[in-house]
């Protein structure tokens, strides 16, 4: 379904080391090729020549940036070099020395900068090897990409991102010494990010997709190494994505995996049981059935307490109601082995999802546990013991504090003190808290933890499938293996009741026997596509019947 790997830093540093030292390529290869590709990249898109100024680091980054200059002169560009004086690498050296024989090369200040940028700038500053905060001067050139200098604010030309723009984490994507999650009024916002042979989970995350414009990943010949998983078995990629808008997508070749093979039965794709709570709060287990219906169920059951029954003699008139009351009668209930999946949590209430998580657990089920299910596993006395890899979790980031408080909190940024002192007399302490955050940004070394990483802990450490919800959907299995779905394109999905759809579809994906990891990360994309087929003015209600429109977008 369109999926793309994608790398951490580490895995990206990992393949070009393993690929020179198989003698496949020179490092002076990759950097010519990566060069070349941004150049490309830049000429498709700006196909007049005009002028550019190109920003190079002191690292492979900076070395890229010079090929791309070469290439831009050599096009009928008039190109500016700004450079940094460190001492580079081998092969970055070789490109400034090829570049020095065509151009001149100025320090790189954001003076220099300001005088005269031209159309176009080449951000080739830093890239995977970002590791510290920005310093003052190069923290000032940000800036000015950003539009802002200390005496006005300008409006700079568009900037190419060669591999990110500069200060972004490639891992994590949080921006390196500045306050995660708030991008401010100064971060440069790259119209073009060329990357190279896979995107960096920083590409798709928190920062990443809102400064990075365009993402083009350019194939410089590398190959990707086959991993192997906790149980032993090889996988070719370790972390996937959706990279592409789904109405792209199209399945040409045989059955697409979401469809119905013809012919087939209503047992053929499973019946799913949605628990739904007390009186007064069942639009959420509602919303989840239609879901699961919609998704492609082929029976899908909502089950009240008795005495909240009739609140649910609504329409869909395709859904099944069924009255249950304790954890004995979930426990007959589940000994039906046609009911395939379950979705515990939307509505419940935490005391019956409490009581009826026992039950589910013990009969090995399929099961989505969200909402309130998942405030009552966070505090449940036996904690994560009997989940296993049928389960999925689906918590957004409040929701998994709960459960894993020590992994959300390595997410949080340095605390920051309020703007103002509170008091005159809290004068004092508040000049030192301010202080000792800026100290702590100062401080901040790369790359950082990532909402993958965080993923990825809570999966293993839970023996479940752990969906984390935003706007940049991570999905990890206890093996290891991710999905990340970024839909930065569709905030209107921030309404409530659209987590509920969410544990609906997955529910009914579950039911139909995908596999946990497939179900969650198919259902997050479902999600994303039907609320941006519908557009402004989403509600939640609204999701279930795009879904048939995405489908048929699918070509099923
Ligand atoms: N991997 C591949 O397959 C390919 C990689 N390619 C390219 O290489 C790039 C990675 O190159 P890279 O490893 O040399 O790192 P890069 O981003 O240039 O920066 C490192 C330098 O910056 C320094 N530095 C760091 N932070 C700093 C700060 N805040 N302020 C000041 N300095 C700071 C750091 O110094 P250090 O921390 O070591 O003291 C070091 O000197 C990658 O993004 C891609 O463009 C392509 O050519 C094709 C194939
Ligand atoms: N800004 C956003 N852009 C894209 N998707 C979002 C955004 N905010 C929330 N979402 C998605 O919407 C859903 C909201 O779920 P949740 O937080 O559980 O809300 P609720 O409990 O109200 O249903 C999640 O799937 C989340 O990934
Ligand atoms: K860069």
């Amino acid at each position: 379904m369109g999926w793309t790997e994608v790398l951490t830093t580490a895995e990206m540093r990992g393949l070009e080391t393993a690929a020179m030292a198989g003698g496949a390529v020179t490092g002076l290869d990759l950097m010519e090729r990566a060069g070349a590709a941004v150049a490309g990249a830049i000429r498709l898109r700006w196909p007049k020549a005009g002028r550019v100024t190109v920003l190079c680091g002191p690292g492979n980054n900076g070395g890229d940036g010079y090929v791309v200059a070469r290439h831009l002169a050599q096009a009928g560009w008039q190109v500016r070099v700004l450079g940094m004086d460190n001492a580079p690498g081998p092969d970055a050296a070789v490109m400034k020395r090829r570049w020095a024989a065509l151009g001149g090369i100025e320090p790189l200040t954001a003076a220099a900068l300001g005088k005269e940028a031209g159309d176009l700038v080449v951000d080739a500053i830093f890239g995977t090897g970002m590791t510290r905060p920005l310093d003052r001067e190069m923290a000032l050139v940000s800036r000015w990409m950003g539009g802002w200098t200390p005496v006005r604010t300008v409006t700079p030309p568009p900037v190419v991102a060669v591999d990110a723009v500069s200060g972004l984490c490639l891992d994590s994507g949080a921006w390196l010494g500045g306050v995660r999650g708030e991008p401010g009024g100064s971060l440069p916002r790259a119209a073009l990010t060329v990357t190279f042979h896979a995107p960096k989970a920083g590409h798709l995350l928190e920062l990443g997709p809102v400064l990075g414009g365009e993402l083009v990943v350019a194939d410089i010949g590398l190959q990707t190494t086959p991993f192997r998983d906790a149980e032993g078995q090889i996988w070719s990629e370790r972390t996937l994505a959706v990279m592409v808008p789904p109405r792209h997508l199209r399945q040409d070749r045989g059955l697409h995996p979401l469809g119905k093979r013809a012919g087939s039965h209503k047992f053929d794709h499973g019946h799913a049981l949605i628990v739904a709570g007390t009186a007064g709060q069942g639009g959420a287990a509602r919303l989840s059935a239609r879901a699961a219906l919609r998704a492609g169920a082929g029976l899908v059951t909502l089950a009240p307490p008795a005495d909240a029954m009739a609140e649910h003699f609504g329409p869909p008139d395709a859904l099944m109601r069924r009255a249950l009351d304790d954890a004995a009668a979930l426990a007959r209930l589940l000994g039906d082995d046609r009911l395939r999946a379950v979705c515990l949590g939307p509505g419940c209430g935490t005391g019956r999802a409490a009581d009826l998580l026992e039950p589910l657990l013990a009969s090995g089920r399929p099961a989505v546990l969200d909402a309130d299910a998942l405030t009552a596993l966070a505090r449940r006395p036996a904690g994560f013991e009997g989940l296993h890899k049928g389960c999925v979790l689906t918590p957004h980031m409040g929701e998994f504090r709960r459960l894993f408080p020590d992994l959300a909190a390595r997410l949080d940024p340095p605390p920051r003190p309020p703007a103002r002192p509170p008091s005159p007399e809290q004068e004092i302490a508040w000049t030192i808290a301010l202080q000792t955050w800026r100290q702590a940004l100062a401080d901040m070394r790369g790359p950082l933890y990532s909402r993958l990483d965080a993923a990825r802990e809570a999966a293993a450490r839970s023996g479940a499938v752990v969906l984390l919800k935003g706007p940049d959907t991570v999905i990890a299995a206890p093996d290891g293996q991710a999905r990340i779905h970024s839909a930065f394109d569709v905030p209107w999905l921030a309404t409530a009741g659209a987590g509920d759809v969410l544990a609906g579809i997955i529910a009914g994906l579950l039911a139909r026997g995908f596999p946990s990891l497939v179900a969650a990360a198919t259902g997050a994309f479902l999600h994303a596509a039907a609320a941006r087929r519908f557009g402004p003015g989403l509600i939640a209600d609204d999701l279930p019947e795009q879904l048939p429109g995405v489908f048929r977008d699918l070509g099923l």
